[in-house]
């Protein structure tokens, strides 16, 4: 095991006094020094800063004007730039944070110059026996090493190295800073046999307190644990100066293919997968640049939680999304039964869509009468039959097939119209008169509509829960209990569990007409209002005399208008398909969810984070293979016709697991697998936490208190019990940390019911304001355990943890291993086993 030795700290009142100088002084001569290279990244960054600022300023003065070309040209740079400066100045906090000590010199072959020769002046890298690690790789003017890029391969020692395999590492120094001040530094001894050689620093006090944890062969263990104890603000940080050894594998493995990572609650799955976004955009840059990361969350509580980590690691291009947000145009606010969405997460529903689909295009039994401008005609069931399968032929999607399919039967009725009326069937102008007629009499719209109907993917979905009829029809192999779930009124609010079958619909439809004008006409709307816009500005610019119209100016603002970044442009366009896709708490996803990502990414390149025992519902699924068959990691079945995007060729499948809890201390972990393992669901990938807290687990059982009972008595008592619990932690948390510091989340079968008993003292009611209406903002949040997913608190207080349980034991599981520091129970039903 490496050796921790934290740099000691200024004298203590116990240290002798002829300590005290030599002491305070080799740490504080060891800080000045770490200063100057500090600042000299600072100054390197700031210099970065300041020339693509005053790019930025160049390009935007270049104005309106000119080619096409060249504004395009124009705009595509002011995005880079606006880019670049959006990344350094994400990455100010903490900019440089570790420092490796080598036995040899090493240069990084790839990125990093070769290491300047010993005696080269202000040469921070000691000729290549020294290295910093920072967020990102900064060279000074003469293009040599300041700060390696975490990502850096050379980096990878930084992370991995141990005693028993040092990778050339002598000492490995974490610096910890604050608005660009040394404040601490952390030496660990690698390699102790090298460490006299010529990177020895400093002797570092080998008296000096040593922190030990629970588990060994963690790096950084000063820095962990400051992180680990700091209070949470509601956003999650970056771990980039204390990526474990396990979680650094994750982080640098390959691209390619699909990689399941299974851990159990606060193992750091949700930062390894964002480190890893970060890692590939370092290692495939130009490819995940062009095409662009996707990163599908739980919630869009969670989304926001999590926004702050990317930018801090200098990346800003990533798509994030929950499933309830994935198609463009869909809105999915309505909520639901957890039994209904099972349902509709099931693969079933490729059938049964494709079935609903198949069901629009219809031939009539007999021929039917239609009359166009007083000549009558007949819609043959033959005719119907063969341009039904010549639209199929083609290969497109509903909608768009429509197109020869109407094609085919205006020639017919064409022939039919020219032979009763007696006219030259053979002349090509008078077939298109004719045709136009046909097409634009409503006889014959309606008879040819009603054969091959066009329709949008949310009207069709909406015509299924809201016709049990047409639903027994298409969807047989559903029990009857299960349709009638699935009823609901026309005009219902879309729900999540929605939104799977739209993108499977929009598939087999296409776009519709309607859409596509609605579109058209949204656009002419848009620019009519423009045109409005400059006629007034031309006249209140006095800028008339002929020389520029209303029209012109409009369509130059249009042309000049801001460029879209890739990832606006990903957002708005279902069909985009992205380099690499992140999914987080995956193991939500039913196998709907999956075919409409695997779509998003036909190279299959995937990145999947999830815990099985966190899954939310009866009953959670045994393996990832089985989570994930639908996206596409079987043997391939191979669909003809839609090329890429068709879920073609088995994907190998990676699984790696993370086993070490950051977050929650071992008390309260090891109850969480009891209640699991009581409620008939242990836990298959149990955790060792890092650390444990005293007292960090209460449990106030009111079950055979008056506050049990039904009456208002009893409420008013459950009321009372439950203000003074959230009270007494806020006020140990004040002690803990800070007044109004950290934050408490309230987990709660019925949020809204215990948010309204707590809103009755005043303080709890000020404390449970959220800014914006943001709960993460608030310092006490209500909520129930589903939209805790994800996210952690200092405190949780958790009610009636048995009807939590009961309908879902990962639910359980998932309130109980959001609290950093400490579990208060509070309980008028009898507690579940294990508690
Ligand atoms: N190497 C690390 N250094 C410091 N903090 C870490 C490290 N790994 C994880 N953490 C912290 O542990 C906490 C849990 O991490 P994260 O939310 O990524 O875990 P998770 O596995 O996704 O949890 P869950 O499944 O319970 O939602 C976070 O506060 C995170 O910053």
């Amino acid at each position: 095991m490496s050796q921790h030795h934290p740099c000691p700290e200024p004298a203590e009142a116990t240290e002798s006094d002829d300590q005290r100088p030599t002491m305070a002084s080799a740490r504080d001569r060891e800080i000045a020094a770490e200063q100057e290279v500090v600042d000299l990244a600072y100054s390197e960054l700031d210099r970065q800063l300041g020339a693509a600022r005053r790019s930025l300023t160049a390009t935007q003065a270049r104005g309106a004007s000119g080619t096409h070309q060249s504004r395009g040209e124009r705009d595509a740079y002011a995005v880079h730039y606006s880019d670049l400066i959006a990344s350094l100045e994400g990455v100010e906090d903490r900019l440089v944070f570790g420092r490796m000590d080598m036995a040899q010199p090493i240069a990084d072959s790839a990125d990093d110059p070769a290491p300047a020769a010993p005696d080269g002046d202000g040469d921070v890298t000691a000729a290549g026996l020294r290295h910093y690690v920072g967020r990102i790789g900064l060279q000074d003017v003469r293009h040599r090493e300041v700060v390696l890029d975490w990502r850096a391969p050379l980096s990878r020692a930084f992370y991995q190295a141990t005693a028993s395999a040092p990778m050339g590492l002598v000492r490995r120094r974490h610096i910890d800073t604050r608005a660009r001040r040394v404040i601490g530094l952390e030496d660990e001894l690698i390699d102790v046999t090298a460490a006299g050689g010529p990177a020895a620093l400093a002797a570092a006090d080998p008296e000096a307190a040593q922190t030990h944890m629970a588990i060994d062969g963690l790096q950084g263990e000063g820095a962990l644990i400051a992180a680990m104890s700091a209070a949470r603000d509601g956003r999650m940080g970056d771990i980039v100066a204390t990526i474990q050894a396990e979680q650094d594998r994750v982080v640098t493995g390959d691209g390619k293919g699909v990689l399941v990572v299974q851990g159990g609650p606060g193992t750091g799955k949700t930062a390894v997968a964002l480190h890893r976004v970060a890692y590939l955009f370092y290692a495939e840059r130009e490819r995940l640049e062009r095409s662009g990361v996707l990163l599908v969350g739980p919630s869009r509580t969670f989304l926001r939680y999590v926004e702050q980590v990317l930018p801090s690691l200098g990346e800003t291009g990533v798509v994030s999304t929950t499933l309830a947000d994935l198609v463009p145009g869909v809105h999915a606010r309505g909520t639901e039964r957890g039994e209904v969405a099972e349902l509709k997460s099931r693969s079933v529903w490729t059938d049964i869509l494709r079935r609903a689909v198949r069901g629009l295009q219809r031939v009539p039994d007999a021929p039917r009468d239609i009359v166009v401008q007083g000549t009558h005609l007949q819609l043959l069931p033959a005719d119907v039959r063969e341009a039904a399968a010549r639209a199929r032929r083609s290969g497109k999607p509903h909608n768009l097939a429509r197109e020869t399919f109407v094609l085919w039967l205006l020639e017919r009725l064409t022939d039919q119209f020219a032979a009763a009326t007696r006219q030259d069937a053979t002349d090509a102008d008078t077939r298109a008169w004719i045709r136009e007629d046909i097409r634009t009499a409503r006889d014959a719209r309606r008879e040819i509509n009603l054969c091959w109907m066009p329709t949008t993917p949310v009207g069709l979905l909406e015509r299924l829960w809201s016709h049990p009829d047409l639903l027994a029809r298409v969807a047989p192999e559903l029990r009857p209990a299960e349709r009638r779930l699935l009823e609901r009124p026309a005009g219902s609010e879309l729900t999540e569990a929605d939104v799977p079958l739209i993108d499977e619909l929009a598939e087999l439809l296409g776009p519709s007409e309607d859409a596509e004008a609605r579109r058209a006409r949204l656009e002419a709307r848009r620019h009519e209002s423009l045109v409005a816009y400059a006629a007034q500005a031309i006249e209140s610019q006095e800028l008339g005399d002929g020389m520029v119209s209303a029209e012109m100016l409009a369509d130059r603002v249009e042309e000049s208008g801001p460029s879209l970044t890739l990832a606006e442009r990903a957002r708005a366009d279902r069909s985009w398909t992205y380099g690499h896709v992140v999914v987080d708490e995956a193991q939500e996803l039913g196998a709907m969810a999956w075919r409409a990502l695997a779509r998003r990414c036909p190279v299959r390149s995937f990145t999947i984070v999830g815990d099985l025992a966190q899954y939310s519902g009866p009953s959670r699924p045994g393996s990832w293979r089985h989570v994930l068959s639908a996206l596409g990691t079987r043997p391939a079945k191979r669909r003809g016709g839609r090329g890429s995007r068709a879920l073609a060729a088995a994907t190998p499948l990676r699984e790696e697991a993370l086993t070490v809890c950051y977050r929650t201390p071992a008390t309260i972990m090891r109850a969480a697998e009891q209640v699991a393992a009581g409620l008939g669901a242990p836990v298959n990938y149990p955790v060792s936490s890092v650390r444990d807290l005293p007292d960090c687990l209460a449990v106030d059982d009111l079950s055979d208190s008056p506050a049990a009972g039904r009456d208002e008595a009893a409420n008013a008592a459950w009321g009372q019990a439950l203000r003074e619990a959230v009270a007494a932690e806020s006020v140990t948390l004040d002690a803990a940390v800070g007044k109004s510091a950290g934050r408490i989340a309230v987990i709660a079968p019925q949020p809204r019911q215990v948010a309204a008993l707590l809103a009755q003292d005043p303080a709890l009611a000020a404390a449970m304001e959220a800014p914006g209406g943001d709960i993460l903002r608030s310092r006490l949040a209500v909520m129930g355990p589903r939209l805790s997913k994800g996210l952690e608190f200092d405190v949780v207080v958790l009610v009636d943890p048995a009807a939590i349980g009961e309908s879902s034991p990962g639910d359980l599981y998932v309130a109980m291993t959001r609290p950093t520091r400490r579990l208060r129970v509070v309980s008028r039903l009898p507690l579940p086993a294990g508690l």
